[in-house]
């Protein structure tokens, strides 16, 4: 039974000022600390100097707001005709100057429609309602995203919606009444940016990064066959996927894999055999879409679908992340896959790899910019609610400055979020004009260059954040929570998917194949 809530003068609430009887008010809201402050993680004294008193100012100072909401049960009233100011609803967006793309906070845009309006409401509600109040303490507990909640995923559609346009939305009703047909890659990003937004790596990643990734070869070069057997129980959460390309010697340069797959005398099978690391989700995943040597030098790689299995085994690799994200080791020793597992010809591996390698650095670019941002909020928020030297932080010249930095680049006064946002914005834009085939011809340097700036961008918003929040951003709990996690998992972007060096370098190869024969000083 709910207990009933008292209305109290500023008077009353002064009375309780003792460790016998002590009340705060915090953002008018009273809480009876009376047997709490023995409790207290940040100490009995401190808490209790406060008591009969207003403590707003003071516990903002130490705390973030959601602890208010862990601590409801010490509530016994509110203040009378006051109500709370700092008011945060699920699924709210943040009024906080640059924490939400500028589409949501009144600015115009070219490219944003009110069908990614109703998508990005539907989906964040989701998110916040659904996915975010257990996910700090999974990160936390390196426990990955239950298969209940895959499923929860799987119907409303954000599975799938994390899968681009095309012909598999059709069996879903998309969040927001957003119809297949009118799904672009503006809607697709918002389903992975809402994920980012979370701040928990590794728990973020838990939900469904290896789909991302492992699910689209097996759509777009799956045999009929096999499509329908594992796309449908992917999307809906029931089973789990990866992708499985990286070994222990064999980072970037795809080239040189070393997992083979001979086929059986009678041809009906491969066995597989090898070794993969760094796999994301892949201690939990029942399908490994994995690159595999069918034959010599670049040509001689091939895909296969292999299922989870005899000879397959799988153990957690400790990263920076939280081990929520399932990031996994992987032993194949002769491993059986029936030869209609193949996912495009023999051989085609590299291609089938390349297809997709655009829409993941794409994915990835959209995730660490809305991170980003973020920290961003998380920095202004700070430098408003903390004092030092008689001033709040935003008072001081010097943090201004700071967080310039992360709105602009260098001396040059570009936002350096906005920037990568909006460059961001316009290859999203191509890509839904363009053709999967034009897409690869032209976007592979823009997206590449744009994957290495933005995790540059990380690197320097991580860089200023962690110097604004000083110990709190390297303290794992608390204030500078969010601060901790970005600068201990940003790199993961700038080395994932083809390392900030790879994708200089192929960003200026790309660029060299059309520069004109006739170009001249
Ligand atoms: C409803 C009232 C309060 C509740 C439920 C509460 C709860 C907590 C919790 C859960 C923590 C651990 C924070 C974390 O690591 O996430 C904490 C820390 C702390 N609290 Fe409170 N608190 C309250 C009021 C206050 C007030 C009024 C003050 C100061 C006058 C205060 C001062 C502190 C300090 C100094 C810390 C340690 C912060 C740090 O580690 O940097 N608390 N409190």
């Amino acid at each position: 039974m709910s207990k009933e809530l008292k209305t109290l003068t500023r008077q009353e609430v002064a009375a309780h000022n003792t460790a016998k009887s002590a009340w705060i008010i915090v953002d008018s809201i009273v809480y009876d600390i009376t047997n709490f402050a023995a409790m207290h993680p940040g100490g009995e004294q401190i808490i209790l100097e406060v008591a009969g008193k207003d403590a707003t100012e003071a516990f903002y100072s130490f705390h973030r707001h959601e602890v208010l909401s862990k601590y409801k049960r010490l509530v016994i009233g509110s203040i009378v005709n006051e109500k709370p100011k700092i008011t945060m609803g699920t699924g709210d967006l943040s009024k906080v100057p640059y924490a939400e793309e500028s589409y949501l906070q009144g600015f115009y845009s070219p490219y944003y429609t009110d069908s990614h309006r109703r998508f990005h409401a539907a989906v964040r509600k989701f998110v916040d309602e659904v996915i975010r109040p257990d996910a700090v303490a999974n990160d936390d507990a390196g426990k990955a995203g239950p298969i209940d909640l895959y499923r929860k995923m799987g119907e409303v559609g954000h599975l799938a919606a994390r899968i681009g346009p095309g012909e598999h939305l059709k069996a879903f009703n998309l969040l927001g009444g957003v119809k297949a047909e009118e799904f672009d890659y503006f809607h697709e990003i918002i389903a992975h940016q809402e994920l980012s937004r979370l701040g928990t790596h590794g728990y973020s990643e838990s939900l469904a990064s290896g789909m991302v990734i492992g699910l689209p070869p097996v759509i777009h070069f799956g045999s009929k066959q096999v499509k329908d057997r594992v796309v449908g129980e992917v999307l809906r959460g029931e089973k789990r996927i990866c992708l499985a390309i990286t070994e222990p010697h064999v980072g970037s340069d795809v080239a040189g894999i070393k997992t083979t797959a001979t086929k059986t005398p009678d041809g009906k099978f491969y066995i597989v055999n090898g070794l993969k690391k760094w796999i994301t989700n892949g201690v939990f995943a029942d399908y490994f879409s994995t690159a595999v040597r069918t034959g010599d030098g670049p040509g001689g790689i091939s895909m296969l679908l292999v299922e989870r299995g005899p000879g397959l085994e799988t153990r957690s690799i400790k990263t920076s992340s939280s081990s929520a994200s399932s990031t996994a080791y992987v032993t194949m020793e002769n491993v059986k896959v029936p030869v209609e597992n193949l996912l495009g010809r023999e051989g085609m591996g590299f291609q089938v790899i390349m297809y997709n390698f655009n829409h993941e650095r794409w994915v990835m670019i959209g995730a660490i910019i809305r991170a980003c941002r973020y920290v961003v909020e998380e920095c202004f928020k700070w430098a408003h609610q903390r004092k030092v030297f008689g001033k709040k932080l935003i008072e001081q010249p010097v943090i201004r400055n700071k967080l310039a930095h992360m709105l602009t680049f260098g001396n040059v006064q570009i936002a350096e979020v906005e920037a990568v946002q909006n460059w961001f914005e316009n290859i999203t834009y191509q890509m839904n004009k363009m053709s999967y085939k034009e897409q690869s011809q032209k976007l592979a340097g823009p997206i590449a260059l744009l994957k290495l700036q933005s995790t540059r961008v990380a690197h320097n918003v991580s860089d200023n954040a962690c110097q604004i929040f000083g110990g709190r951003g390297i303290t794992k709990t608390g204030m500078g929570r969010i601060i901790e996690t970005f600068q201990r998992t940003y790199k993961f972007s700038a080395i994932l998917g083809g390392s900030e060096e790879i994708m200089a370098d192929l960003g200026v190869r790309q660029a060299m194949k059309f520069f004109p024969a006739d170009a001249r000083l």
